[in-house]
């Protein structure tokens, strides 16, 4: 499906014009996507994921950067099938992984909690994350998720970076595609910090720098 497609020259918005924490206004450069678009958009996706499924869907939340987006999808995805005609029943389910330090995938994916991933044999999963850039942790988690023979799997990612790293890999659904630029917030982190940040920001170097590990 498509995605809203942000330009490299694209006009982000100044940390002046939005609630920014006092605490990480030095580390930033500029708000990329401000959580009101953020809502709005995932909005739209809970209705195209719900246009296409009509089985029992177990939705699967990559942790940690995974989970703002999984609440606020499956928030719409909950409204959506208690408002209309077809509705689908849904279980919810977690896995962690980790292959990140400071801004850079140590090429390692690291995936703990899969062994209770027994329980998806035959079953309609969605894998909800935050974001693909190499798409390394997605590739190898498809991988792993395979191995338990689903009836089907899809994949939606809130972002999809532009970047020559990347090894091909395309989500089914995805939120906005993105400049290569290390973006943080919206429960995406660095070094865990920046979770606890509303809008999608663009890490600054002071940040990077301050925060690094
Ligand atoms: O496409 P890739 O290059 O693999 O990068 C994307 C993955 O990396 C980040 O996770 P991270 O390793 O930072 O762990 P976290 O989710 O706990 O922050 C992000 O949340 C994705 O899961
Ligand atoms: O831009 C990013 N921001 C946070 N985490 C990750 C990013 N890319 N891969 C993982
Ligand atoms: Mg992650
Ligand atoms: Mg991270």
């Amino acid at each position: 499906t498509t995605s809203i497609v942000i330009p490299d020259d694209y006009t982000s918005y100044s940390l002046d014009d939005f609630c920014v924490p006092a605490h990480y206004y030095d580390d930033l450069k500029c708000v990329l996507l401000p959580k009101g678009l953020i809502l709005d958009r995932v909005q739209r996706l809970a209705e195209d994921i719900c246009h296409d499924i009509s089985s029992p869907l177990v939705a699967l939340c990559v942790l940690k950067g995974g989970y703002q987006f999984f609440t606020d999808l499956l928030d719409c995805i909950k409204n959506h099938n208690a408002t209309s005609e077809k509705s689908f029943q849904m279980q919810v389910d977690f896995i962690k992984v980790k292959s990140y330090m400071n801004d850079q995938s140590t090429g390692v994916v690291n995936i703990m909690g899969s062994d209770n991933l027994a329980s998806l044999k035959g079953k309609s999963i969605l894998i909800v994350e935050d974001i693909i850039d190499t798409g390394n942790t997605m590739v190898k988690l498809l991988e792993t998720i395979k191995k338990f023979e689903p009836k089907q799997v899809m994949v939606a990612s809130l972002l999809l970076k532009r970047t020559k790293r990347s090894n091909g890999y395309r989500p089914n659904y995805t939120g906005f595609e993105i400049p290569d630029a290390f973006v943080v917030g919206y429960a995406l982190d660095y070094n865990e910090y920046f979770r606890d940040l509303n809008h999608v920001c663009i890490i600054n170097e002071r940040g990077k720098k301050r925060y690094a590990a």
